[in-house]
């Protein structure tokens, strides 16, 4: 004879009554098989958040067993993509029927592409942060992907105060010789008193989140970090050899920017892409002269869309 267990769930009532927006299971450790555009289907280490809504204020809670299960079914079975998310949310409703009308769900991973480096022709891999978000929310579907790129932005007001130091030094050094050689000021440019003072350069992050439609299955991760890494130019490197080191030091030098410059540069390039329903971008720039971030956020200004 088997005992049957108590079900607490389904056979008890609320203590305090109430309807609840979000109730679910935050930071589950699962593979994903991800479908990414231009990529051979690969296998993520991800974290995911799944909700439901609770909109029956009797009822004790939701099932998290089953959008459990549902989350497990399409790790061992299926593929991350556009559709399998959107039947992710309809399990969720459907298997929480008189409790739920409205699912979320997240999964944050380290997607990892291959980047070739500056002039040397080597390659290497470079991980980026990656977040996908589906949701039902009062029978609206959204479906958004958002990528970290980190990249180097040098302070153009530092890099114009360290030319004045420069010139000045330039000054001091040659201003009373009545004939200059040029062998001695290509010399001396080649001494640390040549270039008595560096602007200052600091590790960046450019987030961008996009809204999806069902025009695009395979979630398009490359297209986005290539947009950004050829907008800002001067994205984090994987294998360095000297040359590309010295390419990296030119590219910083030709692409000075404030927070500003990148977010623009970011909202041009977005813009002219253009097929993205929405768009969101925020840049922070990890001051190494000061000990806070510059930060500046925007988006494609669609009515009722992303907020800054
Ligand atoms: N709703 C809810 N469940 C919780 C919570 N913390 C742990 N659980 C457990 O999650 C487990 C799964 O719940 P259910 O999905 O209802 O499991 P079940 O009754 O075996 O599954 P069904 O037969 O499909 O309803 C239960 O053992 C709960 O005790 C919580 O805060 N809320």
């Amino acid at each position: 004879m088997t005992t049957s267990m108590p079900d607490i769930a389904n056979h008890t009532t609320a203590q305090t009554e109430g309807t609840l927006d979000w109730v679910g299971m935050s930071n589950i450790e699962m593979p994903m098989m991800v479908a990414s555009k231009g990529q051979t289907e690969r296998m993520v280490s991800a974290h995911v958040d799944a909700f439901v809504n609770l909109k029956e204020a009797k009822a004790k809670g939701i099932h998290m067993s089953r959008l459990y299960l549902l989350i497990d079914d399409l790790s061992t079975s299926g593929v991350l993509n556009y559709d399998s998310i959107v039947t992710l949310l309809d399990g969720f409703i459907s298997s929480h029927q008189d409790l739920s009308d409205q699912a979320k769900v997240e999964f944050n991973f380290e997607y990892h592409l291959r980047r070739k480096s500056l002039i040397s022709g080597k390659e290497g891999w470079k991980s980026y942060p990656v977040t996908i978000t589906g949701s039902i929310n009062k029978g609206e579907l959204t479906i958004e992907l958002a990528v970290d790129v980190r990249y180097s932005s040098t302070c153009p007001c530092s890099a114009a105060l360290a030319r004045q130091l420069i010139q000045q030094a330039f000054n001091d050094k040659f201003s009373q010789q009545s004939e200059l050689s040029l062998t001695d000021v290509h010399d001396w440019l080649g001494t640390t008193d040549g270039v008595v003072a560096t602007p200052h350069s600091q590790r960046s992050v450019a987030e961008l989140k996009v809204k999806l439609n069902s025009s695009v299955n395979d979630f398009p991760i490359t297209e986005l970090v290539d947009l950004i890494e050829d907008s800002l130019k001067t994205p984090v490197q994987a294998a360095v050899k000297r040359e590309d080191e010295q390419e990296f030091a030119r590219l910083n030098g030709q692409n000075l920017m404030f927070c500003e410059d990148a977010a623009r540069r970011l909202q041009h390039s977005m813009n002219q892409a253009n097929h993205f329903d929405d768009f969101w971008l925020r840049i922070n720039h990890l001051e190494s002269l000061h000990a806070h971030d510059a930060v500046s956020v925007t988006t494609k200004g669609v009515a009722g869309g992303y907020q800054p």
